[in-house]
This record gives structure tokens, C-alpha cells and sequence, in this order.
């Protein structure tokens, strides 16, 4: 005997994980646990030598002078229980790092997801529209793509993938509603791209968890299906030489039958466990299953609105190496699944299994060949990379069985090059019937002689090619699925990553040199501003100081000239002495009023002429557009602070504010020229003061000037009378001297009740600081109202810097995400690649082989 390829399975079993070591003997001892035969067969890769007992039959192998362990049975049977066990070497091995790789890939989609829950993936969304789903709208396309597929072997899986575009095979989101409209993927935003790539980790998660559940499950699972009334029921019972499942030439089979070894199940038990729908089967737990003897199964099968799953247990009473169920090797769990073509829900029902079977075994009535759902299944099989025995049966009932045989062969051919290229493994015409009738245990009395010896070479033939696909083949028909699985899904992580990784890579490129663009303009915006306020402010106080001047220039004018001014109203006398009294009051605060109301105007005008400046170099500096249009207003200034001064300088009228002497009036109502205005000046100031004290003074200054015009009147007295110059001269000296002041009095009434009139608003002006009050409230509001333009200007500034601050700060963090994930993703493109590699590298295909 010598060995071809093997591995070292005891350091195998050393070198991987507790768990690991739990699989390993739970695959060389037995799922019980109990020590089946054989028990342990080790290769010692230093020595060459397959180490340790290996039973055959309970009697252990014997060592050879060689080393090589020999089996004391020199058989064929023997020596392929011993290829059995250094396939299942292989097969932990391969199942463990498929294990691990599973978990690995489960891993990085965990961190794709929490990735994409920070900084959303760039999902493409010009992918190539080339996957099965979206071509099987004519059955042509359908079988070219599953011709396609099926010869895609894991390297040109790869190559198939265009480097311009981009054509994902797991992590393709389809949103076409229908044929021929538009990729619904181009219109969504970022972040729905994202979520629906989360959905899509999510079920890829969910898929690997099957997968792995698949390939830890110690059993092989192999789904017997086919159309309706094929005689998938007849070809389970030939399997187990016992008709155990009812046949029928109705359609009987409406819920699945799981069919287990009870012997190694259920303490060698013969019963149905009928678990209800909604129940989750759990053999320890028996609220999840009603018990039924299996006589019970012909009326069980039809109960599919009340039971979802049978589990059948039968003993299996063949020798190891003729039981499918009974194997020596691992368990095996044949499914009977109700016809394709039942009913659509069935039909699902049976599609949606394949997820969980190692094998299916298509059976197709010989008479009938393949009809559309058949194809359809078929499909679905290549497509999922399942393996599939394609069972023609009822071939006993064909009469030119060549011919049948051709037109069955050209029909796999197209559905499935690869099953047809191994035909002679995967294809066999049988006769289910004949082998259950041949058998002692099985068939129909009526149906045939039973000679009590095998008699079907054919289905002999089946039996061999399952049993070694079962039993050697595990790697294929359990492993092959996670590993081609795996190897897509690294595939199309990597061409995500490697996207991400360019885009990422020239975001990071082009905000780098935005952030280089942006600090100087931020600076510029910066210093543009405190420029153009400062400039603003600068008018302001300007055009506020130049408004203050103008105003306290007009009110003090115009309190200076008011006591002259004529006030256009008529003394008519001391009888209306009142009347004109007031009328005087308010004329001239009329008069003082309206030159606060000219500088209020004047302020108006250069407060619209400043916001118009203001708006311009906001505009010369922050350009058209940026400023609010606001309108001034100019009658809304000096709408409420009103002046009062009136309120507050109107005051009682007494005899006394018309009598108010002053020589020049005095001279100009008596008609007394001045000399020269300097002597009128000086006399003036002088007389001003006497006359200032009243009347009696003013009789005392100009007494003498009277007295001495009185004089030059008596120097002529030589020619007068005594009598006229005793009499009539003092008389009318004394009636000059008293009517005169009293002739001027009465003439100067108005005059000095103006006078003392503005003597008096003077005063309560200078004690109240009118003008310089006026004037600040009048350029106060100048102030006050260009501070709105002021503050516009201001604002848009603010907005500016703030935009290009958030720019700014956008940049930087654009520019760190781009960091961050470029980092990411050039770490998963090497975590993601050295995976692929690793799997590729699995050897499912080879056989240890011990000859
Ligand atoms: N002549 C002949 N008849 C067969 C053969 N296999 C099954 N039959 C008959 O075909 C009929 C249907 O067989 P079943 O095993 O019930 O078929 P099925 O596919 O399980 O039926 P459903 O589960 O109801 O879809 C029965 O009457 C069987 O006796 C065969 O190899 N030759």
C-alpha cells in the first residue's frame, strides 16, 4: 500500500483550536461519540506512515515492517473504508479553514458595515448588468448563462469582472423594476446607497451563517426531488431496499420526509417525528414534534396544511458498505421533498432548501424527460454551484431505451455541460420499482419475482457513484459551495475596496490642495474685513460730526438773529397786550423750532447719501448680491424724539416783559441820530447799562441832553415871553421829560417783549444746552441709522467668513476621512486578497488516496 497525498493529521489536530480538535474527533469517532470502526487513521508526515488503529470491522490494522499500516482484510471494501478516513482528514481539514475563513469574511463585512455606518461606502453604480437574475427573461439567455456559469471556475470568475466597468456578483444591488427601464441605482443619494449596501452585508452574513452551519453539520443532507409522481418515493425506499415512504400514482408526497438511521438517532426506534408548522424541530425538546408509528406515514404525508417536516426514522439493517444511511462513516439524511410542479408554494419551499443540502438527486420520470419547472430547478442548482444526480427513472417502462437515453442526454447537455461531461457519475437510468421488487423486503408481491438477490446492476451502479459522492466527495459536495462562495464575495469585496481606495486616495489629493487654496482667501476675507468696517466707521463718525456742526451752526444762528427778526405780527395796542404776548412766544419758537427742523432735513439728506456709500464699498468689497436690499426711509427719521423746547421755555406773561430800555431803540424811535458808530458803540454799552436798570437811570443819562437842548432853547428865551419861559417852558420841559420815556415805552413795547423774550429762551436754551442737545440728538440718529447698512455690511461679512471657515473645517475633515479611509480600505484590499488566496489554495477536488 502506499500513500499519495496525505496530511499530518496529528499535527493537524495539535495545531488548530480546541474546537477544531473537538470536530476532528467527532468525525473520526462518530457523532455519538461511541467508537465506531475505524477509530483513528493519522499520517505522520515526518515518518510517511499513516499512524495509529485503524478498525475494519472492529479488528484493528496491522503495522508493516515499512511502517505503512496494512488492513488485515486485503479488500476492496477495506481499503476504501481506509481512503474514507483519509478523506475525512482532508475533508476537517478544508472544513476548518473554510470555517475560519468564514468567519474571517464575516468579520470584515462587520467592519464594511460599521465603515459604512461612519463614512458611507462609494458603492459604483455603472455596474455591468450581466448576472443571472437580470438575463432570464428568455430561456436561451438562461441556459447560455448557466452554460457560462457552469464552467466558471474560481480564477475566471475573476477575469469575467471588466475593468472598466464594474460587475459584482454577490454585492450587486438590482433596483430595475422591470426590462429595459432605467438603473433606479443612479438615482439614489448617498446615504439609501449605502443602507441598501448594509442590507446587502447583512444578508451575505446570513448566507455565510448557513454556509457554515452547512459544512459543521456532521451529516450530509442529500434532497431526493423531481416532478410530480417521478418516483422520488420509490427511489428513497430502493435506497433503503424497504418501502418505507407510500407511493402513489397520485400525487402523494405533500410534506417533506427527513429519513434518519434510528439505530445511531433514535436508540434504534422505528417512528415518525410530525412537527407542526410554525415549530422549529428539536428531537430533546417533544412539545416541537408529535410522535406517529411509521405505519402512520401513508396518511402523514398528505397533512401538509398541519405538519411542515417528518422525520422518519428507520434501522437500516444492510452492512456498512452497502447502507447509505448506515455508512460507517458519517450520518446521512435523505429528504423525500413533495413534487416540484405541486403546487408554487411547494415548489419555493423545495428551492429555498438548497441552501442546506450537500446533494441533490433530481429524479425524472423516464417517460416524461424534463418539463419547464425541472429546467428551472436546475438552473438554480448550477447557479448555487450545488452538485446534482440526475435519476431517470421508471426506465423499465421505456421501450427503446437508447433513444430515450439520447434525448435525456442531449436535454442535460444543455441544461448542464458539467453534469453531462461526468455522466457516467451523475446520470443514471434506473428502475426504482425493479429494485425494490428484487429485494426480499421490499415490493409488491403482484409487481415481479423476488429471487431474493440484488438484481439491478444499474441502480447498483447509482448506489456506488452517491456513496462515494457522499462519502469521499464531501469536500465537493459540502465545501465546494462555501468555498466558490467565498471566493466571489472576496472578489467583489476587493474591487469595492480598490474603488474606494482610488476614490478616497484623490478626495484626500484634491482637498490637500483646496485646504492650500483656502488659508490665504480665509486670511484676505479676514483682513478685507476689518479694512471696510473701519472704513465704514470712519464715515459714520464723519458724516454724524459733519451733521452735529451743521446743526448747532443753524439752531445758534438763528437763536442769535431772533431777537431782530421781524416777527410779523401787529402790537395793536396794551389792550391785546396778552394776545400779541403769546403770539410773540411762538413766533419765535416757531422760528428756533424750524431750524432744528432744517438741520433734522439737512441730516435726512446726508444720512441717504452716506448709506448709499456704505452699500458701496460693502459691495466694492464683498461684490453684487451679497447684501440685503433694504430701502431707506427718510421720513422715518426724527419720527418720535420730538424737539419740546416750546414745553419747556413757555412761560407766565407780566407787564414787565415789555418794558425793557434800550438806547438804540430809544434813538430810533426818538429820532436821535448817533454820531459815529464807535461813540454809538461806546455810548451804547453805557447807556445800555443805565437803561438796563429802568427808566429813572435813563432820565439821569440823557436829562443832560435834553436839559441842554432845553438850554439852547432858553439861549433864545431873551426873545420869549416871561410868561411862555416862566410857565409854558418848564410845563412842557416836564411833560418832554416824562412823555418821552413814557412816548418810547409805549413805541418799544414789542421790541423789548421780543427782547426779553429771547433774553429769556436764551437763558433757559443755555441752561437746557438746546443746540448742542439738538444737535446731538440729530446726529445721534445719523449714527444710529447708518449703523443698519454699517451692520449689514458687517454681517455679510460674518457670513462670508463663516462660509469659508465651514469650508474650512469641512476641508479638514474631508481631508481626515479621506485619511482615515484610505487607510481602511488599502487594509482591507490586503486583508481581503491574501483571504481569496488563501481559499483558492483549498484542495477540495484531490483524494487522499490509499491504495
Ligand atoms: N414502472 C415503474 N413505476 C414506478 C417506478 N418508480 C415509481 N413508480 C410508480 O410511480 C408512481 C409514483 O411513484 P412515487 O414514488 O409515489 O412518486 P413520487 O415522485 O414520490 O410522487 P409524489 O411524491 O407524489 O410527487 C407509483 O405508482 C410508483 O409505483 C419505476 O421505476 N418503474
Amino acid at each position: 500500500m502506499s500513500h499519495n497525498k496525505v496530511e499530518d493529521s496529528s499535527k493537524l489536530i495539535n495545531s488548530e483550536s480546541e474546537e477544531a480538535d473537538q470536530d476532528d474527533n467527532a468525525t473520526l469517532i462518530g457523532s455519538s461519540g461511541d467508537l465506531r470502526e475505524p477509530a483513528l487513521a493519522n499520517f505522520n508526515r515526518q515518518q510517511g506512515t499513516l499512524d495509529g488503529q485503524t478498525l475494519v470491522n472492529g479488528e484493528p490494522g496491522v503495522r508493516t515492517e515499512n511502517g505503512i499500516s496494512s488492513l488485515n482484510h486485503n479488500t476492496r471494501r477495506e481499503t476504501d473504508l481506509a481512503r474514507s478516513h483519509l478523506s475525512q482528514i482532508q475533508y476537517n481539514e478544508n472544513r476548518i479553514s473554510l470555517d475560519r475563513s468564514i468567519n474571517t469574511a464575516t468579520d470584515i463585512l462587520n467592519q464594511l458595515q460599521s465603515e459604512n455606518n461612519e463614512r458611507p461606502i462609494f458603492y459604483p453604480t455603472n455596474i455591468q448588468d450581466e448576472t443571472i437574475d437580470s438575463k432570464l427573461n428568455s430561456r436561451s439567455s438562461k441556459l447560455a448563462l448557466i452554460r457560462q456559469n457552469s464552467i466558471s471556475s474560481p480564477d475566471n470568475l475573476i477575469s469575467n469582472r471588466d475593468s472598466e466597468g464594474f460587475s459584482f456578483e454577490l454585492l450587486k444591488i438590482n433596483l430595475k423594476i422591470g426590462p429595459g427601464s432605467e438603473n433606479l441605482l443612479q438615482t439614489l443619494d448617498k446615504s439609501a446607497l449605502s443602507q441598501l449596501l448594509n442590507e446587502k452585508f447583512s444578508h451575505i452574513k446570513r448566507h455565510l451563517r448557513s454556509l457554515r452551519d452547512r459544512i459543521d453539520d456532521t451529516s450530509s443532507k442529500v434532497l431526493v426531488t423531481g416532478d410530480l409522481n417521478s418516483g422520488k418515493s420509490a427511489f428513497c425506499n430502493a435506497l433503503l431496499r424497504r418501502k418505507v415512504l407510500p407511493e402513489d400514482q397520485q400525487p402523494c408526497t405533500n410534506v417533506f420526509c427527513e429519513i434518519i438511521d434510528a439505530r445511531e438517532n433514535n436508540n434504534g426506534i422505528e417512528e415518525v417525528h410530525a412537527v407542526p408548522i410554525g415549530s422549529v424541530y428539536l428531537k430533546n425538546d417533544e412539545r416541537s414534534y408529535e410522535i406517529f408509528p411509521l405505519e402512520r406515514l401513508d396518511e402523514l404525508v398528505y397533512q401538509s396544511d398541519v405538519y411542515s417536516l417528518l422525520i422518519v426514522y428507520v434501522t437500516d439493517n444492510r452492512p456498512v458498505n452497502q447502507s447509505l444511511l448506515k455508512n460507517g462513516v458519517i450520518d446521512i439524511k435523505l429528504i423525500d421533498a413533495p413534487g416540484l410542479n405541486l403546487d408554487s408554494y411547494h415548489t419555493t419551499q423545495v428551492f429555498s432548501r438548497q441552501e442546506e443540502i450537500d446533494l441533490v438527486v433530481f429524479v425524472v420520470n423516464a417517460e416524461n424527460h424534463f418539463t419547464l419547472s425541472g429546467r428551472e430547478f436546475i438552473s438554480s442548482v448550477n447557479n448555487d454551484k450545488n452538485l446534482i444526480f440526475i435519476v431517470v427513472n421508471k426506465f423499465d417502462n421505456i421501450k427503446d431505451q437508447d433513444k430515450c437515453k439520447q434525448k435525456v442526454m442531449d436535454q442535460v447537455q444543455s441544461l448542464s455541460p458539467e453534469t453531462h461531461k461526468n455522466s457516467s457519475n451523475f446520470v443514471h437510468f434506473v428502475s426504482s420499482k425493479e429494485v425494490l421488487n428484487n429485494h426480499p423486503d421490499g415490493g409488491d408481491p403482484d409487481d415481479g419475482p423476488d429471487n431474493g438477490e440484488p438484481n439491478s446492476p444499474d441502480f447498483d451502479e447509482l448506489e456506488a457513484s452517491l456513496r462515494k459522492f457522499v462519502l469521499e466527495k464531501r469536500s465537493l459536495s459540502k465545501l465546494l459551495p462555501a468555498k466558490n462562495y467565498l471566493i466571489k464575495l472576496y472578489s467583489d469585496l476587493i474591487e469595492l475596496s480598490q474603488v474606494n481606495e482610488k476614490l478616497y486616495d484623490q478626495t484626500r489629493d484634491e482637498r490637500a490642495k483646496e485646504l492650500k487654496e483656502i488659508g490665504p482667501q480665509y486670511e484676505a476675507i479676514l483682513q478685507s474685513s476689518a479694512k471696510t468696517s473701519e472704513r465704514i466707521l470712519r464715515l459714520v463718525e464723519s458724516v454724524s460730526q459733519k451733521v452735529y456742526d451743521y446743526s448747532k451752526t443753524q439752531i445758534n444762528q438763528i437763536i442769535n438773529e431772533v431777537d431782530h427778526m421781524g416777527l410779523g405780527i401787529e402790537f395793536e395796542g396794551y389792550s391785546n397786550i396778552a394776545q400779541y404776548a403769546r403770539l410773540a412766544q411762538e413766533k419765535i419758537i416757531d422760528k428756533i423750532q424750524e431750524s432744528v427742523n432744517a438741520s433734522e432735513e439737512h441730516a435726512r439728506i446726508e444720512t441717504e447719501k452716506a448709506i448709499n456709500d456704505i452699500k458701496s464699498i460693502g459691495i466694492e468689497a464683498l461684490g453684487e448680491g451679497v447684501l440685503p436690499n433694504t430701502k431707506f426711509i427718510p421720513s422715518s427719521m426724527y419720527s418720535k424724539r420730538k424737539d419740546n423746547l416750546q414745553r419747556h421755555i413757555e412761560s407766565q406773561v407780566s407787564v414787565l416783559d415789555f418794558i425793557d430800555p434800550n438806547f438804540e431803540s430809544f434813538c430810533k424811535i426818538c429820532g436821535v441820530t448817533i454820531p459815529d458808530s464807535r461813540t454809538n458803540l461806546l455810548i451804547g454799552l453805557t447807556a445800555n447799562k443805565f437803561w438796563a436798570s429802568g427808566i429813572s437811570s435813563m432820565a439821569l443819562l440823557y436829562g443832560p441832553r435834553v436839559v441842554s437842548t432845553v438850554t439852547g432853547i432858553a439861549s433864545f428865551s431873551s426873545y420869549i415871553p416871561g410868561v411862555i419861559l416862566k410857565k409854558v417852558i418848564p410845563g412842557t420841559l416836564v411833560c418832554v421829560a416824562i412823555g418821552m420815556p413814557l412816548y418810547y415805552m409805549y413805541k418799544d413795547a414789542p421790541h423789548a417783549y421780543q427782547r426779553k423774550v429771547v433774553k429769556k429762551i436764551k437763558k433757559k436754551i443755555e441752561q437746557e444746552d438746546y443746540e448742542n442737545m439738538n444737535s446731538l440728538r440729530i446726529s445721534k440718529e445719523v449714527r444710529k441709522v447708518l449703523n443698519y447698512p454699517a451692520k449689514d455690511v458687517s454681517n455679510a461679512f460674518a457670513t462670508t467668513v463663516e462660509k469659508q471657515s465651514l469650508r474650512r473645517s469641512k476641508v479638514l475633515t474631508d481631508l481626515k476621512t479621506s485619511e482615515i479611509s484610505l487607510g481602511f480600505y488599502r487594509e482591507l484590499t490586503k486583508q481581503v486578497r491574501s483571504q481569496r488566496e488563501l481559499v483558492e489554495s483549498f484542495d477540495l477536488e484531490s483524494v487522499y488516496m490509499v491504495d
